[in-house]
């Protein structure tokens, strides 16, 4: 990596290295060096830089300065941002970005930690070049541009928003009427050597992956970055490969998904550099501490608490009749404590309060088995955390990076 210096009278700085501007990716071992005229910000930098070869250029060699702070990639636009931002404040891990136009931010909670937004499949890249360390993307993103890298871990694999599937789809008219699965595509004779399926995508590392592992042979991929419900009605292709949520938009383009189509479920994913945990200086402590935050709120978003009273002779008693119900259970059975009332003088307990925990899903059968067994007062709330000793992804990060 070096450093060239040019006249006064051209005040244009060089740079071979991404250490010294935060823009450019590291890596490069060949010298293209990068002009700009001023510092900041970086979206200028980058509109004002043009590559340079020098063949015989004169450099000073830079000290070669590690960047120390821990990176962490997240959308900068797109239907994945604003959520991505949402989950991390409701993990009270809100981003503060002083400007909506700027591209770099923190996470006052995080130490030493610096948020980067890109668009999704620049976080993927940038992770695998090492200029991010940790990223949030869809799971389609990760597959589609990471491209099986060894180096790229999913931390949290359902973060639970972002849900959709990659898909082929095909006309319902035409030849394709009565064509109702992959295999049926397949097997159509109009597919030759000279005149193979063609599909329309974005995926163009996953879509003839898919083809080739599913047997298909005469298969070609155009590809473009939008609107590609599009291109069987414009003649432009006969299928298309793209993601999937709701449907809406392949029914009102006369499409139709088929059996055995999907390439790919997804949905949000925390991924992250193995290398980077390993050998950057707490990158996996704070992979662990977004881990936890993160498990510990989606966990809680998918249950109530419920408190009720219940009469007894014994907490054992009150316990037994809750547990003898199927969906009170709790994550580890019922608290049960007794409610002191003085009466004739004397302390005693007539009443037992109970909290359970019950998934949201099975609010109200929880309700009514709890009336079954004789509880009364049922309250209700959200509940906001749940840490466990140990989350199991944890556990599985730790055996993948062999630690
Ligand atoms: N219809 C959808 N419903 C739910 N999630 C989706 C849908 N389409 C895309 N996604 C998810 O959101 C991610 C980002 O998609 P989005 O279209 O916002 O960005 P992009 O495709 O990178 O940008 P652009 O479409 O502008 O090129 C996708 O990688 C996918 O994981
Ligand atoms: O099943 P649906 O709910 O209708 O969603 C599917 C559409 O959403 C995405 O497009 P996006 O809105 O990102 O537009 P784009 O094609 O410009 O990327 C995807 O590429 C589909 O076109
Ligand atoms: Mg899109």
């Amino acid at each position: 990596m070096a450093a060239v210096t040019t006249s006064p009278a051209a005040p244009v700085q060089l740079f071979a290295s991404s250490s010294a501007c935060p823009c450019l990716s590291s890596g490069s071992s060949f010298i293209v060096v990068y002009a700009r005229r001023r510092r900041f910000p970086c979206r200028s930098v980058v509109a004002a830089t043009s590559p340079l070869v020098l063949a015989d250029a004169k450099v000073e060699p830079l000290l070669k300065q590690e960047r120390t702070a821990i990176r962490l990639g997240l959308p900068s636009k797109g239907r994945m941002a604003e959520e991505t931002l949402g989950l991390l404040k409701n993990c009270q891990l809100s981003v503060r970005q002083l400007n909506p136009r700027q591209y770099v931010a923190d996470i006052p909670q995080l130490a030493n930690l610096e948020v980067w937004f890109q668009r999704p499949k620049d976080i993927v890249r940038k992770i695998v070049s090492g200029d991010l360390d940790l990223g949030i993307v869809g799971l389609d993103t990760v597959s589609e541009y990471g491209q099986d890298n060894e180096d790229l871990v999913l931390v949290h694999d359902e973060l639970q928003y972002g849900d959709c599937r990659l898909s082929i789809a095909i006309p319902k008219y035409g030849i394709f009427e009565s064509v109702n699965s992959l295999e049926e595509l397949a097997k159509m004779p109009q597919w030759t050597k000279d005149r193979p399926l063609r599909i329309a995508t974005g995926f163009t590392y996953l879509g003839p992956k898919f083809m080739k592992d599913n047997g298909l042979e005469h298969v070609s991929f155009s590809t473009a970055d939008g609107a590609l419900e599009a291109a069987p009605a414009m003649g432009i292709s006969d299928a298309i490969l793209d993601l999937v949520s709701s449907g809406t938009t392949l029914r009102e383009n006369n499409l139709k998904e088929i059996e055995g189509g999907i390439v790919l479920r997804s949905q949000a994913v925390l991924v992250a550099s193995k290398k980077s945990m390993i050998q950057r200086n707490g990158v996996l402590d704070t992979t662990h501490e977004i881990l936890e935050r993160f498990e510990a709120h989606l966990r809680a978003a998918g249950q109530f608490t419920v408190t009720a009273n219940m009469r007894g002779s014994s907490a054992l008693q009150v316990a037994e009749r809750i547990l003898s119900q199927s969906s009170l259970a709790g994550l580890q059975g019922p608290t049960v404590s007794p409610v002191f009332c003085k009466r004739d003088g004397k302390v005693m307990v007539d009443y037992y309060a109970i909290v359970i925990c019950v998934p949201r899903k099975e609010l109200y059968k929880s309700v009514q088995q709890l009336r079954a067994v004789g509880g009364s007062g049922v309250l209700v709330s959200n509940l906001t955390y749940i840490f466990e000793e140990e989350t199991p992804r944890w556990r599985s990060l730790l055996l993948q990076l062999g630690l």
